[in-house]
């Protein structure tokens, strides 16, 4: 089977034909550029010689449409670039998007948000006067070949000129490449660790934390500068000297051609049209320059592209599978974060009927929300396998398995956009079905309530609700559409009593549709509506098993815990008022029973 082709490569490609396209514009583009030339030639050398007013007339309409149809061809030469800008941005976003989520999930610190911006820089670049100029820089020859014909010498003035405007160029290139390329790799990270820790402006604020991340900042942007100022002050010595051999080349010209014709060697019209195509010949080399660090910066992010499409295999086209129907089998998994070589999860093997209700119980750090986010296929397995319906997790479509699955995560992860099209997951949104999961997770009146109700937008990480109506409105994405599978990682962490029963009842309707519902707690009052219980610690399974089995086991140890008589701090709890077993959280010691 042939490797399918990276979407960047295929996005180059397609733009590929259009690009030549440009060439042959610029071709008829730099032959017209002979009009303003050729024209001085006449009216200095047959016009004013002959006096002929009809002559000069006719030799300024020919001229006149010629540049004319330069001026057409630049606006189609323009228009096609733009045009092709578009039909690459097209032709690459998606896969640049899709990549830059799963290389988020893989390097969460990797800064992937930056590839959108490649992107921009790549297709801005290509549509700008910097792609402009580079199409003319192949004319300079002709130009040059131009000023030869009227006289070696001028030929030889616009040569050495072009020569030293290239050197200063290159040595511009050379003395500059590495310092920008590292402010622009330090701006990259100095942008994505601002990004994250204005996540946490809150904490920031409150504890007093501005002054000293202000001084990680400032010491990031500093660093960025130095290098931006190293890279600009070379730049700025290359930039001058080409403006000033730029003018001097114009002067030994113009002197030159003015020798020649006091020579009689030339004519004062070839004087003036050497000048016009020197100058024709040089600009394009000079607007590179000036161009230079678009060049470079464009550069950066394409390769950027270039790497984030080869450091990841592209998706295969996997078969839409039929849809499952919520049998979970899991094998001998091991998992670690992302990144990370020490598994937080070991050997776990469970299995899940269609329609039951698993709890995974355990202390903190022990290595549930890793099972939760292995089962959404968020984070890959390191050995052992996760099957849906008996296909292993990699053989499902992700897309398909995604719109058959329900995760409400820890951090509940909320879109900034309206409350409908956070549980419509941001598709088309069906009415009936965002009311009815509103309903399922029991928060419909509470979004009723809220000014816009279902149009209410919610900010940035759902920022404008509480965070007990946040993980509602996140129960209700979660079970958008009966789901065959959700996952519920700590449904209830914000949850009131009353949200707490509207949980229950959901899980029960979810039961009762013969959907599987997984659910991450510590908190052991809801786990008289679940059928299993895995319980985790140390990133191993300690039991699985029926609710009955494993139930009593599990609060068992609880009761017998507190009812052991003069055991310090026991001792000292028994006398305070206690809740009831059932709402104690779930510790390590009772894990490790
Ligand atoms: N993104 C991450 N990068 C590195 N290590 C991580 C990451 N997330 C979790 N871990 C580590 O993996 C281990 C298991 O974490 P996990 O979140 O799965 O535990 P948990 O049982 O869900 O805990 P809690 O009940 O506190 O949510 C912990 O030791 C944690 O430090």
């Amino acid at each position: 089977m042939s490797k399918p082709k990276s979407p960047l490569k295929a996005a180059f490609a397609a733009t590929r034909a259009g690009f030549v396209s440009a060439v042959v514009f610029s071709f008829f583009i730099n032959m017209l550029a002979f009009v303003g030339p050729l024209y001085m030639m006449q009216v200095y050398d047959r016009v004013i010689t002959s006096r002929n007013e009809t002559t000069l007339l006719f030799l300024t309409l020919i001229a006149g449409f010629l540049l004319l149809v330069y001026a057409v061809l630049e606006r189609c030469r323009s228009a096609l670039l733009v045009r092709l800008g578009a039909l690459f941005d097209e032709r690459a976003r998606d896969g640049v998007f899709n990549l830059s989520v799963r290389g988020s999930l893989l390097a969460p610190a990797g800064g992937h948000a930056q590839s959108i911006r490649d992107l921009d820089t790549v297709r801005e670049f290509g549509t700008g006067s910097g792609l402009i100029s580079l199409c003319d820089t192949p004319w300079v020859p002709i130009f040059i070949a131009g000023c030869f014909i009227l006289h070696p010498w001028f030929g030889y003035i616009a040569t050495a000129g072009g020569l030293i405007i290239f050197g200063l160029a290159l040595g511009n290139e050379l003395t500059t490449r590495g310092h920008l390329k590292t402010a622009s790799n330090n701006s990259v990270a100095a942008n994505s660790w601002v990004q994250a820790t204005f996540r946490n402006a809150e904490s920031l604020r409150a504890m007093g934390m501005m002054g000293a991340l202000r001084k990680r900042w400032t010491e990031k942007h500093d660093d960025l500068l130095l290098w931006q100022a190293k890279a600009s002050d070379r730049a700025g010595i290359f930039l001058a000297a080409t403006k000033f051999t730029r003018a001097f080349l114009q002067i030994a010209i113009l002197g030159t051609g003015a020798l020649l014709t006091i020579e009689g060697q030339v004519s004062a019209g070839a004087m003036i049209a050497a000048s016009i195509m020197m100058g024709r010949a040089l600009s394009p080399v000079e607007t590179v320059v000036g161009q230079w660090k678009n060049v470079i910066n464009a550069r950066a992010a394409r390769d950027r592209l270039f790497k984030l499409f080869s450091s990841m295999p592209p998706e295969p086209e996997r078969m839409l599978l039929p849809p499952p129907s919520g049998a979970i089998t899991l094998e001998n998994v091991i998992a670690a974060p992302p990144q990370q070589r020490v598994p937080t999860i070991r050997g776990i093997s469970l299995a899940v009927k269609p329609g039951q209700v698993l709890a995974v119980v355990g202390p903190s750090g022990a290595g549930k929300s890793t099972l939760a986010r292995v089962l959404c296929g968020v984070w890959p397995t390191l050995s052992g396998s996760v099957r849906f319906d008996g296909s292993e997790l990699s053989h499902w479509d992700s897309e398909q398995l995604g719109s058959n699955l329900g995760y409400l995560p820890q951090d509940i992860e909320l879109f900034d956009g309206t409350i409908a099209e956070n549980i419509a997951r941001f598709q088309e949104i069906d009415e009936e079905q965002v009311i009815a999961a509103a309903r399922l997770a029991g928060v419909y009146e509470m979004i009723q309530a809220l000014p816009e109700g279902f149009n209410t937008r919610i900010g940035d990480r759902g920022a404008s609700l509480s965070g007990g109506q946040r993980q509602r409105v996140g129960l209700a994405r979660a079970m958008y559409g009966m789901p065959a599978v959700t996952i519920l990682d700590e449904p209830n962490s914000n949850l009131d009593a009353e949200g707490e029963m509207a949980l229950l009842k959901a899980i029960e309707q979810m039961k009762q549709a013969g959907r599987t519902v997984i659910l991450i707690t510590h908190k052991p009052n809801i786990l008289n509506a679940v059928d299993l219980i895995a319980i985790i610690a140390n990133g191993q399974l300690q039991s699985f098993g029926e609710r009955e089995q494993i139930l009593p086991r599990l609060l068992g140890s609880q009761v017998r815990r507190i009812a052991q008589p003069g055991q310090g701090k026991e001792a000292v709890t028994q006398q305070q008022p206690q809740p009831q077993p059932q709402q104690r959280n779930i510790t390590r010691e009772t894990a490790a029973q």
